[in-house]
């Protein structure tokens, strides 16, 4: 049976991959029981379980605080990263590792490809582009998926807080416009990359289709949903960083390797919707 070792299990992404994954022998561990900046715990566990994939849901994702907290940000997500590719490399375990939209600075109006210039423009997406290049240099069977404004019914996201808060008018962006993407959706991808793999390793994109702004998702949240809440359009909502004005990444490369049909965004949320 195929062993696969999930590190941030407790995370919105470790948690949608851990639940659906079957078949397989599945090692999960928490922030708590395997801390990925303690190189030599992570090698431990590795040398001992010999998983055939790693995959890592950790990371350090507080896109306002990275901006204050850079040095926390870069131990999660570049330094461990480093080392984590490292060692799967060693133990010739293939890594399955996560990163970002906030790679890019906006200023396309098409969707970015994997080979497109990277350039972040807050600390999150700094510390997350540093650590694909860390893969890209020391891991020699790997995939990275970019993803983008990932959301599951739980964990911490923009579709949690809307549907959980108490305000009833609430004022939403539309300077900024990507691609929201279920983690269920993700879970299930990785699970037929596992059953499936083609070895074709590298970056790719993995996205739910279609583009709207913050705003526009939650009208269709809003809607879906039936929280019947006063959503306002505002071009502008102060944070501390930096985000990205449009973010809609090509998922042409992914569908074609990995011979999958990614879905509709509404369709999964849809989907998430149902599930609540
Ligand atoms: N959320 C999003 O919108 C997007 C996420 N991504 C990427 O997807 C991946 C998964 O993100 P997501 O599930 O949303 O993130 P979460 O923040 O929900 O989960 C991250 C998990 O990593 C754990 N963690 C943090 N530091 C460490 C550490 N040193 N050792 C072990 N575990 C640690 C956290 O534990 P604890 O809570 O205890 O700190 C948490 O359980 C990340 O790589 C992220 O960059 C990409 C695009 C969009
Ligand atoms: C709370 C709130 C936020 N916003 C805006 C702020 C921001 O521009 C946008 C989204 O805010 P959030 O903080 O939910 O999302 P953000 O943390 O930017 O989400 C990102 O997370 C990281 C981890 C990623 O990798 C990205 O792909 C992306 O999903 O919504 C409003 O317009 N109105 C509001 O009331």
């Amino acid at each position: 049976m195929i062993k696969v070792l999930i590190t941030g299990a407790n995370g919105m992404l470790g948690i949608a991959i851990s639940k659906r994954l079957t078949s397989v022998e599945l090692f999960t561990f928490t922030s708590k029981e395997l801390d990925i900046t303690c190189a030599h715990k992570v090698q431990e566990k590795v040398a001992s379980l010999r998983p055939d994939y790693i995959i890592n849901c950790a990371a350090y994702t507080a896109v306002d605080l990275a901006e204050e907290q850079r040095e926390k940000a870069f131990k999660i997500n570049t330094t461990a990263v480093e080392k984590l590719a490292q060692i799967a490399a060693q133990y010739e375990a293939t890594l399955i590792h996560f990163s970002t939209d906030y790679v890019f600075d906006g200023t396309s109006n098409i969707p970015y490809q994997p080979h497109d210039i990277t350039n972040p423009i807050n600390e999150y997406g700094a510390s997350k582009l540093a650590g694909e290049k860390a893969i890209e240099m020391l891991a020699s069977k790997y995939y990275i998926f970019r993803i983008s404004w990932l959301y599951a019914p739980f964990g911490k996201n923009f579709f949690t807080w809307l549907t959980t808060t108490d305000q009833q008018q609430l004022n939403i962006v539309t300077s900024q416009v990507g691609s929201p993407t279920s983690a269920l959706s993700v879970a299930n991808f990785i699970h037929h990359v596992i059953k499936q793999d083609p070895l074709q390793y590298g970056l790719y994109h993995y996205v739910d289709q279609g583009k709207v702004s913050w705003y526009e998702f939650a009208l269709k949240i809003n809607e879906l949903a039936e929280l019947k809440k006063g959503i306002h359009a505002v071009d502008h909502y102060p944070t501390a960083a930096q985000r990205p004005a449009y973010s809609v990444m090509d998922t042409s490369k992914t569908e074609e390797v990995f011979k999958y049909l990614l879905s509709p965004y509404q369709i999964e949320l849809e989907k998430v919707i149902e599930g609540l």
